[in-house]
């Protein structure tokens, strides 16, 4: 027997997306089932009947030597012989065929399960995706629905296979003689004792030798890099010394494991023979007492012999599966995500007509957390008139990115409302919200697909000539030239854009989306100075007409803004013009003094600032949309 599959694959990490609970798994087992019902049906069936054609050779053996015995002739026995020759070809093909049903049925099952990921990862809400972070879900789509998918394509149709085919041998030394069956399956216990032994123990012991494993890799890569600091210092004895312990960790590691192998192999080994050895003693007996026939002794003592087969098959598997129901409830845990971490003081239904009066934005007493966490923001009202200049500034930690999220309808309030035109951010379809307002950071993706692909996602129904003309409206004049145009493949081997021109592309699909508010964080805070210009330029063409929430890193931004919040431990502590907070003497005038000194105010984006970001709310994108 080959020994089971190491059981030292990296633990379940607690993240923050749910994971289904054994009954919930059941559950969803359950509907993946009854979705292929038939196909389950059939492959249950062609299982059952290779299993019986597999009790075909055993039984005629017992009866060729019962006809022998009985001094039946030559022709009898050959009869018999071609039995068992035409009951292995029918095991042979009916197993062949069995197992190809059960492999159509589990990359069904598979697809489905992927096609329910899918839809139930991209439903899931952005703040949640978030908090959750894109390594969980990258498991979970990547290696969790991997190992669920190699179960229902290999391992589960070997256990099931191999489960009927064990159930079938029983029944058929039930049927030779109820007491062989209850001495064979008596001698079986053995195996059952053994395992549960072994599986106790084996998954810590699996688990420690994986992170002695670690350690010593880790150990011996950290030494072999910094082997000429090691030099230097003189700290050759350390590492060695250290090597050394981590070496003797593995070593009682893995003589811990081998020592379970070497109770678990043997074990199971004398426990294949003890059923045998039984139903020849016990049925000796009862043959010498004229009870039972030879032949039936014979068969007996055969099944159980080939009993061990599918009862290795099994053991081999028995921790895949388990390992892959944790993957299973892994992937199943998404169905249970929730709808978004906080819980919406307003109704979750849309309002009547879910549209909005007019663009104006109102926070009332807001207040939010993130999960269990403080309040980071506590009590924020604030009006903002469509087309607005509004700047937040503030300390780091303030809450500036956390309100911006509220406004940009990524997060709900755990109290308060966030209302646009009076209808509740939260109520607002995802379609409608994008037309609302768009938060546009510096984090850009560029999808796999085309140029067109990219851009549809703000428009679907857009012309070609309408993204030709979002590009030429944020200056991405190097998509006319691109040879395949707007059907141009980006990424995985194909076109790869520019950090610049990957931001206009993102800017491109906010003039596409044509929302009424823009709210920017860092969108141009950290960029390179070449990258800055070019998405300057852009954005000042994106922003014109906009009502535009700045959550400003610069005080040039605040200076140029129609009005400045300053945000202080998530509350807004004062809020007017730039020139009469200055006059008012509080905490940003302050700031601006210290920041600005003696300097007059200026409207180059750059003058004066730190970094080499750009001033989004500069006079030159203070143009008004029409009609607005
Ligand atoms: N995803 C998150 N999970 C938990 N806490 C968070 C999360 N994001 C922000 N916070 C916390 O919320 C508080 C406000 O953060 P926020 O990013 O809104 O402040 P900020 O004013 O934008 O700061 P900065 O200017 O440094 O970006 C901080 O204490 C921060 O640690």
């Amino acid at each position: 027997m080959t020994p089971p599959s190491r059981a030292d694959g990296p633990e379940a990490a607690p993240g923050l997306l749910p994971i289904a609970d054994r009954r919930q798994v059941h559950r969803a087992a359950l509907h993946l089932i009854q979705r292929d019902a038939r196909a389950f049906t059939t492959m249950i069936v062609f299982n059952a009947l290779a299993a019986a054609a597999g009790l075909v050779g055993p039984w005629l053996l017992g009866r060729i030597v019962n006809t022998v015995k009985d001094g039946g002739g030559v022709e009898a026995v050959d009869r018999l012989a071609l039995g068992i020759l035409v009951g292995a070809v029918a095991q042979l093909l009916l197993a062949r065929h069995a197992r190809y049903l059960s492999h159509r049925f589990g990359e069904r099952t598979l697809a489905r399960i992927r096609e329910q990921f899918v839809d139930r990862a991209l439903a899931l809400p952005a703040s949640v995706v978030e908090r959750a972070g894109a390594g969980d879900l990258t498991a979970r789509g990547t290696s969790d629905v991997a190992t669920a998918g190699q179960t229902l394509r290999d391992t589960g149709p070997d256990v099931f296979v191999a489960a009927v085919q064990a159930l079938f041998i029983l029944g058929a030394v039930f049927l030779l003689d109820p007491l062989l069956g209850i001495c064979g399956v008596l001698g079986l216990t053995g195996i059952w004792f053994a395992t549960r032994w072994y599986l106790r123990r084996a998954r810590s012991a699996y688990l420690d030798q994986g992170a002695a494993h670690s350690a010593l890799a880790e150990v011996l890569s950290a030494t072999a890099s910094g082997a000429r600091t090691i030099e230097a210092f003189g700290l050759r004895e350390r590492r060695i010394a250290e090597c050394e312990d981590e070496i003797k960790r593995c070593v009682i590691a893995r003589e811990r494991t081998l020592f379970l192998r070497s109770v678990l192999f043997p074990s199971i080994d004398i426990s294949y023979v003890i059923p045998v050895a039984g139903v020849l003693l016990i049925g000796g007996a009862m043959h010498e007492q004229g009870t039972v026939s030879l032949g039936t002794v014979v068969a007996s003592a055969l099944y159980l012999r080939q009993l061990s087969q599918p009862l290795d098959t099994i053991l081999q598997r028995v921790e895949e599966l388990q390992s892959s129901g944790a993957a299973f409830a892994r992937v199943e845990g998404l169905a249970a995500a929730p709808a978004g971490t906080a819980t919406p003081t307003t109704p979750a239904t849309p309002s009547p007509g879910d549209t909005s009066e007019d663009d104006r934005i109102d926070l009332d007493g807001v207040y939010f957390a993130y999960g269990d966490g403080a309040d980071v923001l506590r009590g924020v009202d604030l009006s903002i008139c469509p087309g607005e200049r509004l700047a937040i500034v503030g300390p780091s930690g303030a809450g500036k990115s956390t309100l911006g999220r509220l406004l940009a309808g990524i997060d709900t309030p755990t109290k308060g409302t966030v209302t646009i035109g009076g209808a509740p951010i939260a109520s607002l379809s995802p379609d409608r919200l994008r037309r609302q307002v768009v938060l546009v950071t510096q984090e850009h993706h560029v999808f796999l697909g085309t140029l067109r692909d990219n851009l549809l996602i703000a428009a679907e129904s857009a012309t070609d000539m309408e993204l030709h003309a979002a590009l030429a409206a944020v200056g991405a004049d190097w998509a006319e030239e691109l040879s395949d145009g707007l059907d141009t493949e980006l990424r995985a081997g194909g076109h790869r854009l520019s950090g610049a021109r990957t931001q206009q592309l993102a800017l491109a699909r906010v003039v596409l989306a044509d929302p009424h508010t823009l709210i920017l964080d860092e969108a141009t805070a950290l960029l390179d100075p070449t990258t800055a210009r070019h998405t300057e330029r852009a954005l000042a063409a994106v922003l014109r007409g906009r009502t535009v929430i700045a959550i400003a890193h610069r005080l040039q931004t605040a200076h140029d803004a129609d009005r400045v919040a300053v945000m202080e431990d998530g509350r807004v502590t004062e809020i007017g013009t730039h020139e009469d907070l200055v006059a008012a003497g509080g905490s940003y005038a302050a700031l601006w003094h210290s920041w600005h000194g003696d300097r007059p105010p200026t409207n180059s984006a750059h003058a004066d600032a730190p970094g080499t970001g750009t001033d989004p709310l500069a006079t030159e994108a203070r143009h008004h949309r029409p009609g607005s």
